[in-house]
């Protein structure tokens, strides 16, 4: 199979792609092509008055022509000047337009994908598809347009020249399939080094939002210096992936440079003789090389246009892969409402892998769960308490099995109103970096300002708030970093509270809080829990002591569910956790 063919294949596939974004400013490309026609003439035009010029003013000595050709000069340089600025700037604006659209079908695309999907994929790099490689597909067709403005003005020219002299033309272009060939053989290399230099920076996205992420154990390990090691290598990768990308678009222009001058010189050789020989006029001749070496500029800007359409290409593969991936489905729902109150939940036989593990999470899950109990899920670490519940908002599907909620089954359930109608608080608190308000208020910012108190207060957070230095408008900072443990787990209370859920998933912490905090965060807790059904991760002896029902799971199974005193005596699992988990906890 022809490999070149296939490449081409693909780069029309994929410009057209880029092109279909470009669709809805069709006017403005339009009016882009009317700039440039004019752009096309004005320049023709200045290398036409070379000859009257030359031959009018210095060989004639004719006045009039003084006074004219100086002014038509300037004329056509301010048109070229004008059509040069508006062609420029409705390209930028169309590929603004289009980059602004791309950024955003991205970000729409993946934040819709399953979770599964951010378990198995660096952020960093997405982080990457969507700032720097859109970035690169937004100049795919200024480039386009600019290659065919200078064709359009290569056009004029050579007409230009064949009119002038036809036979000189001929030596003139004789080199031409010359110089198109490093224009092929540069643009294949770039984008290769396009698609490295893509996929290098999205390493490096990667790894300094893990390095900035995981800030505190490089403090704590004192790594810095292995970190910045680390650092310092894939840079370096990346600066010489950027190097040699310098070197083959530095070294084309040269290269073409080159061949220009044998075209040239094969133009003064034969044009003198024909100077000399009275055949022709300097006047034409000259108006002739002005052409030829005015030809030079926009053969160059179509090898650069070609050079930054292949970096482009690079780019467009790792965006539409994302977006036309048939794999990455978003995720989607049925067509039933979720109406609260909640009656009743039910898992029936179900059994959950994680993908790409044989080993099963879950296996043959059977347990039901009725309005207003109190479940608690006990087991030791990997046991799959955190699988089992993860079930419930469908951040995972199971592959056997049904779960219904109120009789139906999970899936048929709209996405929006199954988890609008679950209340999730987990153990580790995550706050966005607005302010406390909108933070407890989030994904409904209608709501005013005395629900939202109303709700810190339930979730003893409005006192602490109150003292903050702009009160409800303090910006939490970066997942909450300006505030303690226990005040970002009373907010994500609040913002529970104010989620208004029936049925509540809630996962203990087990990082201690003081004794003083994690009694105020267990009084909210039990504000939340108030009047409805919850399943809880427990790690408290409270939660188990008080809870109407306790599951106790091991290696992805149900071993037994009954309460506190029925388990002490009936199920030996539950012993030897209770004794080495709880039992030494106080009864608050
Ligand atoms: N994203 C994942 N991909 C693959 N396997 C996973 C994933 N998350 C959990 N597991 C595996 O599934 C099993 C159950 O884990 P799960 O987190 O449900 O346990 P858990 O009882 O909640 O534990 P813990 O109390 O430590 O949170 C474990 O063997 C774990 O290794």
């Amino acid at each position: 199979m022809n490999i070149t063919k296939l490449l081409e294949n693909e780069t029309v596939h994929l410009l057209r792609r880029c092109m279909s974004y470009f669709a809805p400013y069709k006017m403005l490309v339009i009016a882009s092509f009317a700039a440039l026609g004019l752009v096309a003439l004005c320049t023709a035009g200045a290398a036409y008055l070379v000859q009257p010029a030359l031959d009018k003013i210095f060989i004639d000595k004719d006045r009039s022509s003084l006074m004219l050709l100086p002014i038509m000069l300037v004329a056509l340089f301010l048109g070229k000047g004008v059509g040069l600025f508006v062609q420029k700037y409705l390209m930028s604006y169309c590929g603004l337009k289009v980059l602004e659209r791309l950024r955003y079908e991205l970000f729409a695309k993946i934040i819709c994908l399953p979770v599964d999907f951010f378990g198995e994929t660096r952020v960093g790099m997405l982080m990457s598809r969507i700032i720097s490689d859109v970035n690169l597909i937004s100049s795919s067709l200024p480039e386009l347009i600019r290659i065919i403005q200078h064709s359009l003005t290569m056009v004029g020219l050579v007409a230009l020249l064949i009119y002038r002299d036809a036979q000189l033309a001929f030596w003139a272009c004789l080199v031409f399939p010359l110089a198109v060939y490093p224009v092929i053989y540069f643009g294949k290399k770039l984008r290769k080094v396009g698609r490295n230099y893509q996929a290098k920076i999205a390493d490096i996205s990667s790894y300094m939002q893990e390095s900035f992420n995981g800030l505190r154990v490089v403090k704590a390990f004192a790594t810095e210096d292995m970190e910045k090691e680390k650092f310092s290598e894939a840079s370096s990768k990346l600066l010489r992936i950027g190097l040699k990308g310098k070197v083959y678009n530095q070294l084309s222009s040269p290269i073409m440079e080159l061949i220009g001058a044998v075209g040239a010189g094969l133009v003064i050789w034969y044009g003198g003789s024909q100077v000399i020989a009275g055949k022709s006029t300097p006047g034409e001749f000259f108006s002739f090389m002005t052409a030829l070496v005015m030809l030079y500029d926009p053969f160059k800007s179509i090898s650069q246009a070609n050079n930054t359409i292949q970096q482009a290409m690079a780019g467009a593969e790792r965006v539409f892969e994302i977006l036309d991936s048939r794999e990455l489905v978003e995720e989607s729902g049925g067509d039933t409402v979720y109406v609260p109150p909640f009656a009743s939940l039910s898992f029936e036989d179900v059994s959950f892998s994680y993908p790409g593990t044989q080993e099963p999470a879950l296996k043959s899950i059977n347990l039901e769960i009725k309005a207003g109990q109190r479940v608690a899920f006990v087991g030791q670490s990997g046991a799959g308490k955190t699988s089992l519940i993860h079930l419930i908002p469908r951040f995972h599907d199971c592959q056997q099995g049904v779960i219904r909620l109120n009789g139906l089954p999970l899936k048929d359930y709209t996405l929006s109103s199954l988890r609008t109608g679950i209340g999730i608080v987990s153990q580790d608190p995550f706050l966005f970096n607005l302010s406390v308000r909108d933070n407890i208020a989030y994904g409904r910012p209608e709501l005013d300002q005395q629900v939202v108190e109303q709700a810190a207060k339930a979730a003893y957070a409005h006192d602490f708030i109150m003292e903050l230095p702009q009160g409800y408008d303090t910006i939490v900072g970066e997942k909450g970093v300006k505030l303690s443990g226990g005040q970002k787990q009373r907010l994500t209370i609040a913002r529970a509270i104010m989620k208004d859920p029936s049925l509540l998933i809630l996962d203990e912490a087990t990082s201690a809080l003081d004794t003083e905090s994690e009694r105020i965060v267990q009084k909210a807790l039990e504000n939340l829990m108030a009047g409805r059904t919850s399943l809880i991760i427990a790690h408290r002896l409270s939660t188990i002591l008080t809870a109407d029902k306790i599951v106790v799971m091991d290696g992805g199974q149900i071993k037994s569910v009954g309460n506190h005193q029925q388990l002490l005596e009936k199920c030996p699992i539950y012993n030897r956790l209770y004794t080495l988990q709880f039992q030494a906890q106080p009864e608050d």
